[in-house]
């Protein structure tokens, strides 16, 4: 199973700490491979450098001084959630051509899309009874560094590897009218949220989610859920697909 922990359900130590707890809970049932972001850690290291932050389409546009800037980050928070997991190993996309990638868009800078997923080496340190902990950089035909948004990269790490992928994120799943509570859907089919975002109930950070959720199932993988990560118990329910949205062909 993929868990995708992203940058808003590890704002504090505890949380975090927490959610690794969780994760080498749910390593006893399943072979598990973690892929994380880390969103606002990047936003606080550029901000301090006096380098702004500007979207495209959820995606950070990145010159290549903020792309240096992102690795340093997302390596420094790989290092301590691989620690917090534990008899984990702490990997960049860039190492061992785990995640190889092509320019998205000259107009993104050093923005990728996942071309390639190193499942062999995967494999291998899960056979070794080792938890990947993947970062959301990956190696460009060039030899250098690719950001890819975390949501895509584990999407496709899921899809190389034909498993299910659990999303952790700051909200308990998919509303049909976020944020009422009432409206939280326990189970959308791929008809379903290509209408939500078409109609706008899904929005924002939630659309590279649920796209990335969809090319996964594309590529092989039997289900998707999007979950908190923020309460406690919620990952293992949600890996029985008894929280969050769970998303289906
Ligand atoms: N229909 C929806 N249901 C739930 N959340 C939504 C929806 N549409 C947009 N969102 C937004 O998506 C956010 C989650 O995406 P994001 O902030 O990128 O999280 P992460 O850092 O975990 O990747 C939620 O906090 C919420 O603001
Ligand atoms: C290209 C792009 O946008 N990359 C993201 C990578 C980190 C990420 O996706 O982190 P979350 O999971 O916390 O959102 C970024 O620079 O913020």
């Amino acid at each position: 199973m993929i868990v995708k922990y992203g940058g808003n359900a590890m704002k504090s130590a505890e949380l975090r700490r927490a959610v690794a707890g969780e994760i080498a809970a749910l390593r006893a049932e399943v072979p598990v491979v973690v892929v994380h972001g880390g969103g606002p850690v990047i936003e606080r290291e550029l901000a301090g450098r006096g380098i702004g932050s500007e979207f495209r389409g959820g995606l950070r546009v990145t010159s290549p001084e903020a792309m240096e800037v992102v690795e340093m980050a997302l390596a420094a928070l790989n290092k301590r959630l691989s620690q917090d997991v534990g008899h984990a190993v702490g990997l960049m996309g860039r190492d061992c051509e785990l995640l190889v990638a092509e320019s998205l868009d000259p107009a993104l800078g050093r923005v990728g899309r996942v071309t390639g997923v190193n499942a062999g080496l995967l494999s291998t340190l899960r056979g070794a009874g080792l938890t990947p902990v993947v970062g959301c950089v990956a190696v460009a035909p060039d030899g250098e560094a690719l950001n890819v948004n975390a949501d895509t990269a584990a999407g496709a790490v899921a899809g190389a590897l034909g498993e299910p992928i659990v999303f952790l994120t700051d909200v308990d799943g998919v509303y049909r009218a976020y944020p009422d509570p009432k409206s939280l859907a326990p189970h959308l089919t791929r008809a379903e949220v290509e209408a939500g975002i078409r109609d706008g109930w899904i929005a924002g950070g939630m659309i590279p989610k649920v796209r990335a959720a969809l090319e996964a199932l594309d590529a092989g993988a039997p289900f998707a859920v999007i979950a908190s990560g923020m309460k406690a118990g919620v990952l293992a329910a949600a890996a029985r697909g008894e929280a969050g949205t769970r998303i289906t062909p």
